[in-house]
């Protein structure tokens, strides 16, 4: 068996505002090499947890480990820091500032040699596509070249370790595609990647695991097909025949039937067995399968109905 190492641990993990509970008894652990989606509606605690996690904010109670490092106590959580890339919720650069300045004035935070913040912010400028606009002023930067340059900010120290909060939050579909192609790449190199997001398609494209919190409690972690399955009503297959002489009642799999122009969709909690039945049935009958396919839900319609369809 492989030993997986774990990067981030969180146990019990709760934050108090005041009297509000924005954050209440929250484990869960993420291993090395893994992207991480922290999944959760308006106010459910994902911001609180990643300032948490990263030493920000001081949790009421419970522990937060990460890279081994208490990240409660203060010289611990420094050192872990060194070794972290973290792009906030609404971060942003110095508008005051160029592309290339902002790059170095990071580098020298994190006390890099000079020579290698030379090197790093060129690679990370091109990487970024900002390259042409490193000397310009980061005040006239559009959103999306802002939440780049910001990224490639977090990146300068070749980080094991990224807490990103909405990384790709309102941005134009390039510079979105740009942020998700990075982190594909960076966990390629075997970096481990937390994100929260509420964009649907990013956690399901780039998570390997998904963490749903509601009103400050984790209720559901799993990997995003994992989490589709809890919703298993939902799986069907869609099958086109020639000639569509098809009565799906025949098939003991199928649960419902619905007809889509020239399609039959069955809904079914045994796909595979559905399927073998409709190939059998197309057999006996002659009759040629035009196109057949299986239908999972949508990480939506499974977020939809952990969070009980309503943004509380
Ligand atoms: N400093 C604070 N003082 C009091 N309440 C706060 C504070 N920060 C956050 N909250 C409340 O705690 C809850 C969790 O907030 P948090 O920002 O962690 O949610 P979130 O999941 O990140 O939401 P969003 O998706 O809107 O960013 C919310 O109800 C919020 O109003």
């Amino acid at each position: 068996m492989i030993k997986m190492n774990v990067v981030i641990e969180a146990i019990n993990l709760t934050k108090y505002y005041g009297n509000f509970p924005a954050v209440r008894g929250v484990t869960f652990s993420v291993n090395e090499g893994e992207v991480f989606g922290f999944l959760g509606p308006n106010g459910a605690g994902k911001t609180t947890t990643i300032r948490m996690l990263t030493g920000v904010l001081k949790p009421t109670s419970g522990q937060v480990r990460v890279l081994g490092y208490d990240m409660t106590r203060e010289p611990e959580k420094l050192k872990a820091r060194q070794r972290m890339g973290i792009v906030p919720e609404m971060a942003n650069p110095y508008i005051d500032l160029t592309a290339m300045q902002n790059l170095k004035l990071m580098g020298e935070l994190y006390g890099l040699p000079k020579w290698e913040i030379e090197k790093r912010s060129i690679e990370l400028l091109k990487l970024f596509e900002l390259y042409e606009k490193r000397n310009i002023k980061v005040r006239g930067f559009s959103k999306g070249m802002r939440q780049r340059l910001v990224l490639a900010m977090a990146m300068i120290a070749d980080p094991e370790l990224y807490f990103l909060d909405e990384p790709t939050s309102g941005l134009d579909v390039i510079s979105a595609r740009i942020i998700k192609d990075i982190i594909r790449d960076e966990k390629k190199a075997g970096k481990t990647i937390f994100l929260t997001t509420h964009n649907m398609n990013d956690a399901n494209e780039l998570c390997e695991r998904i963490g749903i919190i509601r009103k400050g409690k984790l209720v559901a972690i799993d990997t995003p097909e994992g989490l589709k399955r809890l919703t298993k009503e939902h799986l069907s297959v869609e099958v086109s025949l020639k000639p569509m002489m098809f009565d799906p009642s025949v098939l003991s799999s199928a649960l419902r039937v619905e007809r889509l122009g020239d399609k039959v969709k069955i809904y079914t909690n045994d796909p595979d067995k559905t399927v073998k039945e409709i190939v059998e049935y197309a057999k006996e009958r002659k009759l040629k399968i035009v196109s057949i396919r299986t239908l999972s839900p949508s990480l939506e319609d499974v977020f939809v109905e952990i969070i009980g369809g309503k943004n509380d």
